[in-house]
């Protein structure tokens, strides 16, 4: 899977998020989208997803073959602050109805996932009762476990505590050397694992 971006520009109304953008994200490697708050990291993950358009210049993605930008989020697993989970499931009826239309990879259940998170106490309890790290360790199993090429991470450690981005790096240890990953963050704890760094504030117009 590659993703290029060329000359890629994104504007809200008349504020250019970035412009002049250029790049390209491959399968079996890690990319960190740094920059401080409001610099344009959810939004350049939103358009790699295909879920915003650029302004100016484009953006292709290649599966062997194009892949049209309406059919990108196929290939895509996102976790973001953004993303609400479906709060009166359960954890093992949310992972169930998940994988329906975005099935896990070969060999993972949702009692699987459960249990490599070690919320078994949680499982029949509804996502509205978690804490604030037991969401987000659900949010990111939903995301991780999906049987896609392209991983996009926005702040994953948020309101994980030390045992948490333990078991995010394991998951990404685990599952992810062979996809594209991108995080988007200001934190280098969420990102140490990338060799690669892409900073927004390179890309603004002064
Ligand atoms: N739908 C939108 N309409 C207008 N402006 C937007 C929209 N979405 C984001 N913005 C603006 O685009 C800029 C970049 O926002 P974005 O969320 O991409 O930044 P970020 O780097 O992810 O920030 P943070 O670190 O705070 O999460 C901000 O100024 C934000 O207000």
């Amino acid at each position: 899977m590659t993703i290029a971006l060329n000359k890629a520009g994104k504007r809200f109304n008349r504020d250019w998020i970035f412009r002049n953008l250029s790049g390209r994200f491959e399968s079996g490697n890690s990319y960190a989208i740094i920059g401080a708050n409001g610099s344009g990291k959810s939004t350049f993950l939103q358009v790699i997803a295909g879920a915003l358009h650029l302004n100016e210049g484009n953006c292709t993605w290649t599966a062997g073959n194009p892949v049209p930008s309406e059919k990108i989020y196929r290939y895509v697993a996102c976790c973001a602050p953004y993303l609400e989970l479906i709060e009166e499931m359960t954890l093992l009826e949310l992972l169930g109805f998940h994988q329906q239309f975005k099935p896990f990879m070969a060999g993972i259940t949702p009692k699987k996932i459960v249990e490599e998170l070690g919320m078994q106490a949680a499982a029949h309890k509804r996502i509205q009762q978690f804490s604030s790290g037991m969401k987000q360790r659900a949010k990111l199993a939903q995301c991780i476990y999906s049987d896609t090429p392209i991983v996009l991470l926005d702040e994953p450690c948020t309101n994980l505590d030390r045992q948490g981005i333990d078991l995010y790096y394991t998951l990404i240890d685990q599952y992810c050397k062979d996809r594209l990953v991108l995080v988007g963050s200001n934190d280098e704890v969420e990102y140490k694992f990338c060799r690669q760094q892409l900073s927004m504030m390179d890309y603004k117009v002064f």
